[in-house]
């Protein structure tokens, strides 16, 4: 092939020339076969309700100032009440999601926040079934599928969390659990093109025990048959499925290598600038297992 190209360029392709070509030959490889066994990589870090005007200044800066990969997508949730800051001083390669927003259009919803508001300020995406949500707010599978529904219908791209409580785990109905959350986004969502799935076992979320790779990898395994038997196999291999529950600098690497995780969802350590790059910057786990 190289020949082939140096051939093209007649006899006057010296060796340095046909270096070059190897060079670039091999590096558009590297990349055209990253590209064709992974799908794009994906991190996000959700604020949850921490942060000041004072704190989310010196996060932005430290966002701003860290050198990211370029093939990953890049998002991060600040509270609601911070997001038009974050917006107007965050570089424009890392995208913004809310962590949740109203099942419809708005109204006489006291204290809620309408997609439409969301994309109004600029956000692209939103978190929504979250544990912590489902769990303490009170929020059910057909309630969070339909705002689901509504999100994507107005243009905002969608991180959809599911995942088991420890007693589940332990009573052996992780893939029940999970698959009854997946079933409430399936039945209201018609397109998967905008939606990324979180993976997030809530034994792992905010104590320091993360899953195991393989326990990660077992579960997203399945969750990508199960859309492939409930969806699509086209949407079972697209869709990205990405881990979340005490991800930080140490065990990303790890977890990144795994086939089926397409990424992370992360907390706590998304507050820390430097190691939010390194979570992201993990992606190149990735690169060398293709
Ligand atoms: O809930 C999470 C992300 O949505 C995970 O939180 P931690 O990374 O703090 O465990």
């Amino acid at each position: 092939m190289i020949n082939k190209i140096c051939n093209a360029g007649s006899c006057l392709c010296p060796s340095k020339w046909k270096k070059i070509f190897s060079i670039i030959f091999l590096f558009s490889t590297y990349f055209n076969i990253f590209n064709f066994f992974c799908l794009q990589f994906f991190v996000g870090g959700n604020w949850k309700c921490n942060g000041t005007k004072d704190s989310i200044k010196k996060l932005v800066g430290e966002l701003n100032s860290a050198t990211l990969e370029n093939d990953v997508d890049v998002v991060v949730a600040p509270p609601f009440v911070y997001i038009d800051q974050v917006k107007n001083s965050l570089v424009d390669r890392i995208e913004i999601s809310s962590q949740n927003s109203w099942i419809g259009k708005g109204g006489a919803f006291t204290g809620e926040i309408s997609a439409e508001q969301l994309v109004d300020i600029g956000c692209k995406w939103v978190i929504l079934g979250h544990s912590e949500r489902r769990h303490i707010i009170g929020e059910d599978d057909q309630f969070i599928g339909k705002k689901a529904a509504y999100a994507l219908s107005q243009n905002l791209k969608i991180i959809a969390c599911i995942g088991e409580k420890l007693d589940e785990r332990e009573a052996g109905k992780t893939f029940d659990v999970c698959f009854q959350q997946l079933k409430g986004f399936a039945d209201h969502v018609s397109s998967w093109a905008n939606v990324v799935i979180a993976y997030e076992p809530v034994w792992a979320i905010g104590t320091g025990k993360v899953a195991t790779p393989e326990q990660a990898q077992e579960v997203h395994a399945a969750v990508r048959d199960w859309l492939k038997k409930n969806v699509s196999a086209e949407v079972a291999s697209e869709t990205r499925i990405i881990y979340g529950g005490s991800v930080n600098g140490s065990n990303c690497m790890d977890l990144a290598k795994k086939e089926d995780i397409d990424g992370f969802l992360v907390g706590g350590a998304s507050l820390k600038g430097p190691e939010f790059a390194i979570i992201v910057n993990s992606v190149t786990e990735k690169k060398v297992i293709a």
